[in-house]
């Protein structure tokens, strides 16, 4: 491939030293690190090789998938994709022992799960202390930990950096406190390519991500700093990325027929969203796009699962006749599992007592919502894994537990579910005892997703089984879990292609031909209520969800929305 490049590209190529690349989505920052990577590749000696570290597997795939544009497979050689994770896993296992005299061992998130809810006391302590003292590092604490052997080791952080004398910073507004940490410590005798674009901070309610961190990294190294500001090279002939920007500062937006706002109401909204993403494909198929990606987005993952079953039906729309959609919904396999796990515990009930059955029930949860912490460290979500917990230990104290959920299932154990062995009726039946409980939708929804896994028909058989042996269906939690484990290989390594939903923050990093971004009415909303005029942080996001798209956007929204542009607090359309 050829690129052009800006004055500021060109001269952030020739620039010596550690240089900091901003500019917004799509202006060619990645492009722009691995052609500088192209050009220092000469001077690596034998055994160096370029680092490039990313946040997640999904991101590591899109740079991936950028080096094979930019780089010759002979290139590509020396220079080290991989996750922050990754690397720290590495470090720690090679180098550990020097922290504490033992091998380092590793905490996977399964049994630090179990660990963390037999442990009584706050757990980061606890997480603290097992590094520290005994040598083992759950996946939490890897970046720290990794930080402190550097600190401790001047020989391992030379080795290290003569090992690798470049590194890239991919997404550097997202870096947490212990990734800065370790980043701290390369930087002591690594080159730093720095890619960062401040408005695409949409992590930013964690705690450990500080907004001044490109200011922290400016004062600790005094890089060169190149701004590629709105040079845009994914959609270069359309008015996405204006109209993008002017949703980020909340000006009007520019006419362009690149972007499309449609409304609904409430009685046609399946309607309408199941059209647009129909009239994108032929919009982009009429533009000379052979085989389009059309990514869905909305904000919540409970929203995605709705428009999944929108899509899914067939409908009328302005009386032609619409087909379900093919699609596939990038979903997190953890946390279908965790929420089939919870029906699988249901599926249970008839053999245990009320009081085993149940709590084990409310544990299944607190899982699901340990594994939701685990994705995407929310106070919500251990707040949520901790009542639930509360709970199960209430009901086995013989107490009445607080939560209405709680409740509720004990009710539901009252009413006895009798199942009748028909495999998938019953986990239907199971699975109505979480669906009719407003506080689990979010589960309901999530295991409504084991079909992704294309496991259902497997689950299916080996209850069938265990029903025709034991006229029950027996260790339930672990027939689900183990079909799910070999499926979740599959999930995540499909490439995307054709429809694809998921949510916005999902979207971070990834390209495709057209964006169809979905607001719900009750859920999904795109401006965040708890967030103040005029809603900044959501306004990143959309912004982020839009720029997705390299030729166009369709936006469908409820008819009472908060409109786009908003002058003032409050001001309707
Ligand atoms: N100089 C260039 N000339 C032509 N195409 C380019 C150039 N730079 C980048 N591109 C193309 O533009 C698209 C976006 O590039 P890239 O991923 O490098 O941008 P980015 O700034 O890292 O994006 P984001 O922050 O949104 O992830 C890619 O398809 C890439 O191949």
């Amino acid at each position: 491939m050829t690129f052009t490049l800006s004055a500021a590209a060109k001269s952030a190529l020739d620039q010596e030293g550690s240089i900091v690349v901003t500019g917004g989505p799509g202006s060619g920052k990645t492009t722009l690190a691995l052609l500088k990577a192209q050009r220092l590749l000469p001077t690596l000696k034998p055994g160096q090789e370029i680092l490039f570290l990313s946040f997640s597997r999904a991101a590591v795939r899109q740079v991936l998938l950028r080096c094979n544009d930019v780089l010759s497979s002979s290139e590509r050689k020396a220079i080290t994709v991989m996750t922050y994770h990754a690397f720290c896993l590495n470090l720690l296992r090679s180098h550990g022992r020097l922290l504490t005299g033992t091998p380092a061992r590793i905490i996977y998130p399964g049994p630090e799960r179990l660990a963390r809810a037999e442990h009584d006391g706050d757990w980061d302590e606890e997480l603290r202390r097992l590094a520290d003292d005994e040598g083992c590092y759950a996946f939490s604490m890897f970046a720290a930990s990794t930080a402190g052997l550097l600190q401790r080791s001047v020989c391992v952080r030379e080795l290290v950096s003569d090992i690798h004398p470049i590194v890239i910073l991919d997404e550097f507004q997202d870096t947490d406190d212990s990734q800065w940490a370790l980043v701290q410590e390369l930087a002591k005798a690594s080159l730093l390519i720095t890619l960062a674009d401040p408005d695409q901070r949409i992590f930013e309610y964690q705690d450990a991500i500080d907004p001044r961190r490109l200011e922290q990294l400016r004062s600790l190294i005094s890089p060169s700093e190149f701004d590629l500001g709105g040079d845009n090279h994914r959609s270069p002939n359309a008015g996405v990325l204006q109209f993008a920007d002017a949703v980020l500062s909340n000006s009007p937006p520019p006419v362009t027929g690149d972007v499309k706002v449609s409304s609904y109401y409430p009685w046609n909204r399946d309607a309408t969203v199941h059209a647009h993403v129909l009239w994108m494909l032929s919009q982009l198929r009429k533009q000379g796009v052979a085989s389009p990606t059309v990514a869905v987005l909305a904000r919540s993952n409970p929203f995605v699962g709705d428009i999944s079953a929108m899509l899914s039906a067939e409908h009328t729309y302005n009386t032609a006749a619409l087909k379900p959609i093919e699609h596939h919904v990038v979903w997190d396999a953890q946390l279908t599992a965790a929420a089939a796990g919870v029906v699988a515990a249901i599926l249970e009930w008839p053999q245990h007592g009320k009081t085993d059955g149940v709590a084990i029930a409310l544990e299944a949860v607190a899982h699901f919502y340990d594994m939701k912490y685990a994705e995407n460290p929310s106070k919500s979500a251990a707040a949520d894994a901790k009542k639930y917990r509360g709970a199960a230990a209430a009901i086995r104290a013989g107490g009445m537990p607080r939560p209405a959920a709680a409740k509720a299932m004990l009710d539901a154990f009252s009413d006895n579910i009798g199942y009748n062995g028909d495999a998938t009726a019953d986990w239907l039946a199971a699975r109505r005892v979480i669906e009719g409980n407003a506080t689990l939708t979010e589960i309901a929804t999530a295991a409504r997703f084991v079909r992704m896994f294309r496991a259902t028909g497997e689950i299916g058989g080996r209850l069938a089984a265990q029903w025709s042996e034991h006229g029950r269906y027996g260790d339930a939690r672990t027939i689900v879990r183990r079909t799910l484990e070999v499926g979740r290989v599959v999930a995540n390594e499909r490439e995307p292609s054709g429809v694809l939903l998921m949510t916005i923050h999902k979207s971070k990093g990834k390209e495709f031909d057209g964006v169809v971004l979905v607001e719900g009415q009750y859920r999904g909303s795109f401006f965040d209520r708890r967030e103040q005029h005029p809603h900044p942080a959501s306004r990143r996001l959309l912004r982020v969800g839009i720029t997705r798209a390299r030729h166009r956007v369709a936006i469908v929204r409820p008819y009472d929305a908060l409109p786009l542009y908003q002058p003032s607090a409050g001001v309707q359309e």
